[in-house]
C-alpha cells in the first residue's frame, strides 16, 4: 500500500477515535413548555458582574482605582446591581469593598454584591467587608454539577446539600439575623449559585435550591436569588431554555424567588441563551460589558440590552454614547472591543460595499423625508442598519468607508459629505470609474482627502478664485424658434425666471432660485437631439468677468441662464455643446434654509466636442458665478 495512503487512513481513524470522547446532551423531554411562544416586553433586573466574573478573569485585575472608576461608569449608565468583589480573594479586594462603602461611593438605590465560596472563614470574611453597606447582595457558589462533586470536591449530593444549607444559615445568622444591631441596618439578600447548573440534573437543583431557601427563609418583598448557571455552555439554547422553565415552574414559592441567569459563551450561544432564559420565565441577568468574563467570556450585557431597545423595549440602561463605553472599557481591562462587536464595534455600522453604500443612502434620504413628517420618532425603517447609530452616539459620517468595492452610492455619499452638493447621477457614474482605479492603483482605503483631491482636481477650476464674475445683466425676451441656441436638448426655464438686470451682488438670489428649479426641471433630450419650442422665453446675458486679473466681457443668448452663459463662453473660443448639466444650492448641515451667508451654489456641467466630453463642477456663493466655473472647467479640459 502507498505510504501516504496509509498516513490518510491512520488520520482519519484519529477523527473519528478522537470525537467519539464526546457525549452529546441529552434534549429535555418537556412538550409543556411555553417559552417558544413568549415574547420580550421588559427588561430584566441586571447584574454587573465586570467587577467579580470580568475582573477575575482579566491577566492583570484591576486595582482598587481602576474598579472604582468602573463602578462610576456603571452607576452612570444604570446598573442597580454591582458585584463589586469577591472580598476573601485578596486585600485589594477587600479593601475596595471597605472604600465603597466608607467613602458614601454607591448610591442608596444600588445594591452592590460580594462573593463567596463554601467556606465558612471566607464567607466571614466577605460579610465582614461589606458591613455598613445599605443594601448588600450576599452570593455563594456551590458546583452542583456530577463531574465537579466527583472530580473536585469528592462530595455526594447529600453532603453538597448540607454544605450549602450550613452556609444560607451560617450568613443568615451573620447578617440579619445578627445580634450586632449595625449588621441588621443592611438590607441583606442571599444569592446561591448552583455552579454549573446546566450540567447539573434538574431534579439534583431543585432540591438543593429548595433546601437552601428553606435555610434563608426569603419573602415576596426580599427574594432568594438563584443563580441558575451555564458556568460552562454545553448545551444548545434551545435546551438551556427547557431547563430554564423547567426550574421556574416546579420550584416552590415562586413569588418569593428571582431566578436569575449567568451565561457564558463557550458554545458562542450565551445571547441567544440568555434570551430563551427570559422568555422561558428568568427575572434576572448577569453578565458583563462586551462580554469580558472567564475563557469565552459572560453574557455581553451591551448586546442584551440593545437587542431589546432595538424591539422597542427601554431595557432602562444608558447606552446613548457608546463610543465613551467601549474606551472606559478597553482602558481598563486591557482587552480590545471586537471591530465587529454587536453595536459596539468599530465596523458594525460601516460598510465598505457597493450595494450595501447604495441602499443606506437611499435609506437615509428616505428617512430625512420621513422625519420631516412625522419627526424623529416615526419607525425606523433601514436597509442594512436595524439600528439607528445617532442612538448609541455615533456619527453618520463613520457608516460608509470607500475602497475598491464601493459604488457610486458610497462615492455620492463622500462627496456630498466634503462639498456638501449631490452629483448628478451620471457625473457619480464618471467619478466612481476615476475612484475606484485610483483605489485599485494604489490599494489604498479611499478617505475624504482623497476623495476632495480627486473631485477638484478632476472637475474643478485649479484657481477657481482666478475666475471673477464683475457684473452680469440679464434679460428676457419671447420668440418663436425651432432650435435651442447650438445647447443640445435642453429644456429652458419655465419662461419667467429672469427679470432683472441687477449687477453680481443684487442679482444672487432672486433669480437664483428659478434658475435651480428650471434645471432640475429640464431634464436633457436624449440623443442630443435639439428640442422644439414654439413660443418660448430667450435669455439674453451679458456680463463682465475677469479670468486672472484680465478684464473680458461676454455675452450670449439660450433658453435659460445656464445655456446663455454656455453661448457666451463659445465667445470665449471654446467649441462644445452642453449635455447634461444640474444646480443645486448646498445642504448645509444647521444652517437655516434662507441663510445666505452660508448658502452656496453648484453647478454641475456635461459637455461634448466631438467625440469628447468632460464634466465640469463650479461651488460658489453666486450660482451665475457657479455655472460659469462648472463651463469653463468641462471647456478647458475638452481643448
Ligand atoms: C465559576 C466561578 O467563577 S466561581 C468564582 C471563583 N473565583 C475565584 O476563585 C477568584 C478568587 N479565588 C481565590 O482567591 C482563591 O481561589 C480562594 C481565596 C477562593 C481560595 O483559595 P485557596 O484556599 O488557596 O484554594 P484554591 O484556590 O486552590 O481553591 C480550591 C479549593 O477550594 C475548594 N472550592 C472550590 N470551589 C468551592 C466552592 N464553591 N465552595 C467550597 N469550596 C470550594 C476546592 O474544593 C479546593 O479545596 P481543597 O483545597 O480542599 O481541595
Ligand atoms: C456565578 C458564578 C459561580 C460563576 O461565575 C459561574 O457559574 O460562571
Amino acid at each position: 500500500m502507498h505510504i501516504s495512503f496509509i498516513s490518510y487512513l491512520l488520520s482519519t481513524m484519529t477523527a473519528n477515535n478522537t470525537v467519539k470522547k464526546y457525549t452529546p446532551f441529552p434534549a429535555l423531554h418537556f412538550p409543556e413548555r411555553k417559552w417558544p411562544q413568549q415574547t420580550l416586553t421588559k427588561p430584566p433586573r441586571w447584574l454587573s458582574t465586570d467587577l467579580r466574573d470580568g475582573n477575575q478573569a482579566l491577566v492583570q485585575p484591576m486595582d482598587g482605582d481602576a474598579k472604582l472608576r468602573f463602578f462610576q461608569h456603571l452607576v452612570k449608565f444604570g446598573y442597580k446591581e454591582i458585584e463589586v468583589s469577591y472580598p476573601s480573594a485578596s486585600q485589594t479586594e477587600f479593601e475596595f469593598t471597605r472604600r465603597l462603602i466608607t467613602t458614601g461611593a454607591i448610591p442608596d438605590d444600588v445594591w452592590i454584591q460580594v462573593m463567596a465560596p463554601c467556606r465558612e472563614e471566607l464567607i466571614r470574611t466577605t460579610i465582614e467587608a461589606a458591613r455598613g453597606a445599605k443594601k448588600v447582595i450576599v452570593h455563594i457558589h456551590l458546583s452542583t454539577s456530577e463531574v465537579f462533586r466527583e472530580v473536585v470536591f469528592n462530595m455526594t449530593e447529600q453532603e453538597t446539600i448540607e454544605l450549602a444549607v450550613r452556609c444560607a444559615r451560617l450568613i443568615r445568622n451573620l447578617t440579619k439575623d445578627s445580634a450586632d444591631p449595625e449588621m441588621r441596618q443592611t438590607e441583606w439578600t442571599l444569592e446561591f449559585t448552583p455552579e454549573n447548573f446546566q450540567d447539573t440534573s434538574l431534579e439534583f437543583a431543585l432540591e438543593i435550591c429548595e433546601a437552601v431557601k428553606a435555610a434563608w427563609e426569603p419573602t415576596e418583598e426580599n427574594k432568594i436569588i438563584f443563580n441558575v448557571a451555564a458556568t460552562v455552555e454545553v448545551a444548545m439554547p434551545n435546551v438551556f431554555a427547557d431547563q430554564i422553565e423547567y426550574f421556574c415552574t416546579h420550584i416552590s414559592d415562586r413569588e418569593k424567588v428571582s431566578v436569575s441567569l449567568h451565561n457564558h459563551n463557550d458554545r458562542g450561544c450565551a445571547v441567544a441563551a440568555t434570551e430563551m432564559g427570559q422568555l422561558a420565565g428568568a427575572d434576572r441577568v448577569e453578565g458583563c460589558l462586551f462580554s469580558n468574563g472567564e475563557r469565552t467570556g459572560n453574557v455581553d450585557l451591551v448586546t442584551l440590552a440593545l437587542n431589546l431597545y432595538t424591539q422597542g423595549v427601554d431595557p432602562g440602561i444608558d447606552f446613548g454614547n457608546l463610543n465613551e463605553v467601549v474606551d472606559m472599557v478597553e482602558e481598563l481591562t486591557k482587552i480590545p472591543v471586537h471591530f465587529r462587536a454587536p453595536y459596539a464595534g468599530k465596523y458594525t455600522f460601516c460598510t465598505f460595499t457597493g450595494t450595501h453604500q447604495d441602499a443606506i443612502r437611499k435609506g437615509y434620504k428616505s428617512r430625512a423625508r420621513l422625519e420631516e413628517r412625522l419627526g424623529p420618532s416615526a419607525k425606523w425603517r433601514m436597509p442594512y442598519l436595524p439600528m439607528d447609530p445617532a442612538d448609541l452616539g455615533r456619527k453618520h459620517e463613520a457608516i460608509i468607508r470607500l475602497n475598491s468595492q464601493s459604488g457610486k452610492g458610497g462615492i455620492g455619499w463622500f462627496v456630498n459629505e466634503v462639498f456638501e452638493v449631490d452629483m448628478p447621477r451620471d457625473l457619480e457614474v464618471a467619478f466612481t470609474r476615476v475612484v475606484k482605479s485610483y483605489s485599485e492603483e494604489k490599494g489604498v482605503e479611499i478617505t475624504h482627502d482623497i476623495i476632495e483631491e480627486l473631485f477638484r482636481s478632476r472637475y474643478m477650476l485649479p484657481k477657481p478664485e482666478g475666475v471673477q464674475l464683475l457684473s452680469c445683466k440679464l434679460r428676457t425676451g419671447k420668440v418663436c424658434s425651432a432650435k435651442s441656441n447650438g445647447v443640445n436638448g435642453v429644456n429652458g426655464v419655465n419662461g419667467h425666471a429672469v427679470s432683472g438686470a441687477n449687477g453680481v451682488n443684487g442679482h444672487a438670489n432672486d433669480h437664483a432660485n428659478d434658475h435651480a428649479n428650471g434645471h432640475a426641471n429640464g431634464k436633457p433630450k436624449p440623443n442630443g437631439k435639439p428640442a422644439i419650442h414654439e413660443h418660448t422665453n430667450t435669455v439674453h446675458l451679458h456680463a463682465n468677468i475677469a479670468i486672472q486679473g484680465v478684464r473680458q466681457t461676454i455675452s450670449g443668448s439660450g433658453d435659460d441662464i445656464l445655456t446663455s452663459l454656455a453661448d457666451a463662453v463659445r465667445g470665449l473660443g471654446f467649441c462644445f455643446d452642453v449635455l447634461d448639466y444640474k444646480t443645486e444650492w448646498q445642504h448645509h448641515e444647521g444652517a437655516g434654509e434662507n441663510d445666505e451667508s452660508t448658502r452656496r451654489s453648484a453647478g454641475f456641467v456635461k459637455l461634448v466636442s466631438g467625440d469628447k466630453t468632460a464634466w465640469g463642477v463650479g461651488i460658489q456663493e453666486d450660482s451665475i458665478l457657479a455655472s460659469l466655473h462648472a463651463i469653463l472647467s468641462a471647456a478647458a479640459k475638452l481643448e
